[in-house]
């Protein structure tokens, strides 16, 4: 029997099973048995390497984003739109078959977006592209799931599904649970709460399914099989997702209303390009890139030409600043001045450790280098911090 037969024949024991008390333990079990199936189906055959021929596309900018759904809701035509670059659309399924990758330019950073085959119905089993889709998914900082507004909303939640299947987490965090497999000593189970859905024999048997037998196990919420199935297999990929509803031009404008006002949604036309800005700034603000302008002693900063941070990818401390610039440069660092949403004054003598914001303007004051800072034009702000206004970013700046 292949890995994706075992697989129907627990989900169906499953539905034919009661949801009790007396049955709790044997459905644990069960999910853990379907959890282990499914991250064998993730490994890649034999001799591949990775994602597949025409998804291999490398990395460029400073980010980036997916774009995922059924075929034929305009993937295409909005990385037309928002790129440039041409990615063939029409009105037949599955037009696209491989990786196209595009750059939107915003807020002087650079993001890759990535057009990709439409999914499908039993993508995480393997039909259609589904695998290579996956993959690509994954190697990306958020995804867009495009959605047909005229279509029936259950397509959101087959592909969420499809999505959860391979392992993927969408708008949600990881679970509050510690989880570390010991040598010895047996298993340790405690929580910093009353628990509803797992007590302690529940966890030994999910543990015991994975044949481990000394860990330490801590619950910090009241967390569910599933989450404490995803800690052990600690292969889940936690992301953003924006719901992208298009072709809101075919739909009445009440039902355009009921879809704009969901969390994380947002509704567009590429036809009429209705609310394509709404859709970057709503993408941008889900990134969370933070651009550190660099203020060379003496001139002024290049406010073109961002240093690009981010909390997910590398962190936004000054360390992780200087670090962009160069490797070396760390270790002649005394300190540096800052300017922006995270200085509490103008400018403020910061360490290493001090997390930048976005739009923050910093200069580097090295070890046995003439301080020159400190009479900076911004030096007047003493009172609360602002972000580096428009004005401010023209008007020259006198250290
Ligand atoms: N009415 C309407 N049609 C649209 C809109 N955007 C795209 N379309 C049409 O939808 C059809 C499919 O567009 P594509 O961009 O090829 O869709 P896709 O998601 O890339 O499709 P596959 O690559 O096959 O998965 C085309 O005929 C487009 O012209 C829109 O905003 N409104
Ligand atoms: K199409
Ligand atoms: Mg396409």
């Amino acid at each position: 029997m292949g890995i994706i037969e075992k697989i129907k024949e627990i989900e169906a024991e499953m539905a034919r099973t009661q949801k009790n008390k007396a049955t709790e333990y044997h459905l644990g079990q069960l999910k853990a048995k379907i959890a282990k199936l499914r991250t064998q189906l993730l490994e890649p055959p034999k001799g591949s390497s990775g994602a597949g021929e025409g998804f291999e596309v490398t990395k460029y900018g400073h980010g980036r984003v997916a774009l995922i759904g059924f075929p034929s809701v305009g993937k295409s035509t909005l990385l037309t739109m928002l790129t440039g670059t041409h990615s063939e659309a029409a009105s037949y399924e599955f037009t696209t078959l491989t990786c196209i990758p595009g750059i939107i330019h915003y807020n002087d950073t650079k993001i890759q977006l990535l057009d990709l085959p439409g999914i499908i119905e039993g993508a995480s089993e393997g039909k259609g592209r589904g695998r290579q889709v996956i993959a690509v998914s994954k190697s990306s900082d958020i995804v867009l799931m495009i959605l047909d507004a005229s279509k029936s909303e259950g397509h959101r939640q087959i592909l969420t599904k499809e999505l959860e299947a391979v392992g993927l987490r969408l708008n949600k965090r990881p679970p509050q649970i510690y989880f570390r497999k010991k040598k010895t000593g047996g298993i340790s189970f405690n929580s910093t709460m009353p628990l509803t859905h797992v007590d302690e024999k529940l966890c030994y048997q999910i543990l015991h399914e994975y044949k481990i037998h000394n860990a330490e196990v801590l619950f910090r919420e009241d967390a569910t099989v599933d989450d404490l199935i995803d800690v052990i297999e600690g292969n889940r990929k936690y992301m953003k997702c924006i719901y992208v509803y298009n072709k809101i031009d075919v739909i009445g404008i009440d039902d355009v209303d009921k879809l704009a006002r969901q969390v994380n949604s947002v509704v567009i036309s590429c036809n009429l390009k209705l609310n394509l800005d709404r859709l970057l700034a709503k993408m941008w603000e889900e990134m969370g890139l933070v651009r550190v302008y660099t203020k060379p002693q003496g001139q002024q900063p290049d406010f073109s030409d961002p240093v690009v941070l981010s909390a997910d990818r590398g962190g936004c401390s000054v360390e992780d600043f200087c670090n962009h610039i160069h490797r070396s440069l760390v270790k002649d660092v005394k300190y540096v001045l800052v300017w922006g949403i995270s200085a509490r004054h103008y400018p403020q003598h910061c360490g290493l450790g001090h997390v930048l914001q976005d739009e923050d303007v910093v200069q580097i004051v090295k070890k046995k280098e003439r301080e020159d800072g400190g009479r900076g034009r911004f030096k007047s702000h003493s009172t609360a911090p602002a972000r580096i206004s428009d004005r401010e970013k023209k008007a020259p700046l006198k250290t």
